[in-house]
């Protein structure tokens, strides 16, 4: 049984909350969504402080990012959203934060993109079932033209059906789930992932 557009908005107020709590979205920074049905999506409006959103900030869009809801202003990364309902149909919720550990590990990154192996915690993400495994996460470069970043990111999704999700250089994570449940646990396993990342490289780096 579907939920009501109200039981969806609460689920991104609630997201916004946790994710703000965690100091994965600090300020304004960050957009959420969830898909209201096979052709709309729900989104934060743009500019709102994550860990302080009401019902009223989200508005309905199209699959091309089009607002449905005049007088409401979408996020400026809404076609990063509706590219990825576009992409699959199961797709149910996307989130994307602004972490400290997301922000550095990606700026310290000279390849396109990083790698986990051998870590538990991968099993957290949809369709990894053993450590015995590589999740292998792009990083595309910062661009405030979202319409181009998207078209940089489509074909890496097409020819990667499993990516569990992406990094943007210096600006954060997007990751998504079948329901808003399995989005924010994927943030939270990319979160301990790239903590241990940090930390691995921050220790053989000293010890040369
Ligand atoms: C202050 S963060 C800059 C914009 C951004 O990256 C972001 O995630 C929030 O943008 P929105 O338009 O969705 O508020
Ligand atoms: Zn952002």
């Amino acid at each position: 049984m579907s939920l009501t557009r109200e039981q969806f908005a609460q689920q991104i107020v609630d997201a916004g909350r946790f994710l703000y709590g965690r100091g994965w979205s600090p300020a304004t920074s960050s957009n959420y969504s969830t898909r209201l049905s096979p052709s709309e999506a729900l989104l934060t409006v743009s500019g709102k402080h994550k860990g302080q959103l009401g019902l009223d900030d989200v508005l309905a869009t199209d699959l091309s990012g089009n607002s449905l809801e005049p007088g409401k202003k979408p996020s400026a990364e809404t076609l990063l959203h509706t590219q990825l309902y576009s992409w699959r149909p199961e797709i149910g919720a996307v989130l994307h934060t602004h972490s400290v550990n997301a922000t550095v590990l990606s700026r310290l990154t000279p390849e396109d993109f990083i790698e986990f192996e051998d870590y538990e915690l991968q099993k957290a993400f949809s369709g990894v079932s053993t450590h015995e495994s590589r999740v292998r996460v792009p990083i595309f470069d910062n661009d405030q033209d979202i319409a181009r970043l998207a078209a940089k990111v489509q074909p890496w999704l097409d020819a990667h059906p499993d990516c569990v999700g992406y990094l943007i250089r210096g600006h954060g994570l997007y990751t998504w789930g079948a329901q808003m449940n399995d989005a924010l646990r994927q943030i939270e396993a990319f979160e301990f992932l790239f903590e241990c990342e940090l930390k691995t490289r921050s220790v053989m780096n000293r010890q040369g």
